[in-house]
């Protein structure tokens, strides 16, 4: 049994869908489908998701709410009459989003989670009629019949354990289950979204509740490549890759499958599969918990910018007990989560994404440490790139960070801090984010080429 998860470009059009329904027909094994809402047709296209999320913030019935939901019915109607299903769905569709919408309420992120969701809620139900119409006996089915429990927060949800029970029972059912990705509900009936591109993760929970021989998370791409091929054209392919190599690659840059979307199936020892709705015929990329291949060390370089440098500096830091505990409770106590915190005899850095500062929070930790701290110096630098080399091969490997340290050399780029992971999985590189294109042609270069 498999579980075929279809991303926002893999439903993006009529077209895309009528691949996907391909996909599913040539293989009775795939009885669970996943869907996102529709993504981009083209570079300069916006995503269902990016309107709803546009009119969550408008007031209902103005001008401007009825042109951005017009926008969104047109594109369902185009795809609905392309299919040649049935346009009852369209009203459907329309009164979800007026519900939503219409609602006064003081708590925007949930009127933002109910609307967004409207997005892969009517895609999975375009889907499955859509399937009906192909032969192929197909139901929607609600995340929450589903049973897919997760935490109280909107707009980054978190799965709960028991979101398993009602899924495995699903197995029985005849026919195929086609399933809207990216929310689902509290124990208390409330409907929270995963983040951005958490219709892997819900992929992910199906393919563990439903105990899949195979979750297949079908996208734009042949595989998963070794760098991001938006940085380096036809870049190398992957063939396989361990769940803890993915999950570093995924959570330092690689957007093609989502990083918290590793665990259900990593825990239920499911492989999952990156394939091409486009190109179904590609092997794709597996993701195992153990490759059978001699590794060569280095398998990806990820990327990602936007971070900042909080460095902090006093003279006898090393035997000041307590200093780094201490630091980094200012910034939880500020809500501040971070990434990385390398330090040295008498300095300490700590990496924040961009999104975690505001100006008021950025001051606030500021006169927290300067009070409670008392340092010689301290800063917040902004415009940074963290790059990270990853591989399981690198606890066995001489010479990673020797050849990757000649690498920015080569290429005459000055690396701001190095942090190798305790895993040993990856080594991190802070660099200044207007030289990480550079940087990362001359990693390739160094590892692949
Ligand atoms: N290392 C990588 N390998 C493959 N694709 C990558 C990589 N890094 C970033 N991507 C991007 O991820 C995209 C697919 O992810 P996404 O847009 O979320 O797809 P979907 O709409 O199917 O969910 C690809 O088109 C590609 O540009
Ligand atoms: N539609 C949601 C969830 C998702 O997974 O989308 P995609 O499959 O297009 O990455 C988003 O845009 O965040």
């Amino acid at each position: 049994m498999k579980v075929a998860k279809f991303g926002g470009s893999s439903v993006a059009s009529s077209e895309q869908i009528k691949k996907a329904g391909s996909i599913v027909a040539e293989d009775t094994e795939r009885k669970f489908v996943v869907v996102s809402a529709p993504g981009k047709q083209f570079d300069t296209d916006t995503k269902i998701t990016d309107r709803l999320i546009e009119l969550s913030y408008v007031e209902f019935n103005t001008k401007e709410y009825k042109s951005i939901s017009d926008k969104i019915i047109e594109r369902f109607a185009k795809i609905v009459h392309e299919l040649d299903i049935s346009n009852e769905i369209l009203t459907e569709i329309s009164e979800a989003i007026d519900t939503a919408a219409s609602v006064e309420t003081a708590d925007q992120q949930r009127k933002t989670d109910i609307l967004k969701s409207i997005g892969e809620d009517s895609c999975a139900k375009i889907v499955s009629r859509y399937l009906n119409t192909i032969g192929l006996n197909a139901q929607y089915v609600n995340p929450e019949e589903a049973g897919i429990i997760v935490s109280n927060e909107p707009g980054n949800a978190q799965i709960l354990p028991d979101s398993y029970k009602t899924l495995y029972e699903m197995r029985e059912q005849k026919g195929i289950m086609v399933i809207p990705g990216f929310f689902g509900f509290t124990t208390d009936g409330k409907l929270m979204t995963f983040s951005r591109g958490g219709s892997d993760i819900t992929g992910s929970i199906v393919a563990a509740g439903v105990q899949a021989d195979l979750y297949e998370n079908f996208t734009d791409v042949d595989s998963v490549y070794v760098v991001d091929p938006r940085i380096i054209p036809n870049p190398e392919k992957v063939t396989t890759l361990t769940y803890k190599e993915m999950r570093e690659l995924s959570y330092s840059g690689f957007g093609v499958f989502h990083d918290e979307a590793l665990m259900p199936a990593f825990q239920a020892e499911i492989p999952v599969c990156i394939k091409n709705t486009n190109n179904p015929e590609s092997a794709g990329t597996m993701i195992v918990s153990n490759k059978n291949e001699e590794s060569r060390g280095v398998v990806g370089i990820a990327s990602d910018t936007g971070f900042s440098n909080l460095y902090v500096s006093k003279y006898l830091m090393n035997r000041e007990l307590g200093f780094g505990r201490r630091l980094l409770q200012i910034l939880e106590d500020e809500g501040i989560s971070f990434e990385h915190a390398p330090s040295g005899i008498d300095n300490m850095s700590v990496i924040i994404r961009d999104d975690e500062l505001t100006a008021e929070k950025e001051l606030s930790v500021i006169n927290r440490i300067h009070e409670e701290l008392n340092p010689d110096t301290i800063s917040i630098d902004y415009g940074f790139a963290m790059v990270m080399v990853v591989g399981e091969g690198m606890m066995s490997a001489v010479g990673i960070a020797e050849k990757s340290t000649a690498a920015f050399a080569d290429a005459n780029i000055s690396i701001e801090m190095i942090n190798q992971g305790s895993s040993e999985v990856s080594v991190m590189f802070g660099i200044r984010k207007d030289k990480l294109h550079k940087a990362i042609k001359a990693l390739y270069n160094k590892f692949f080429n």
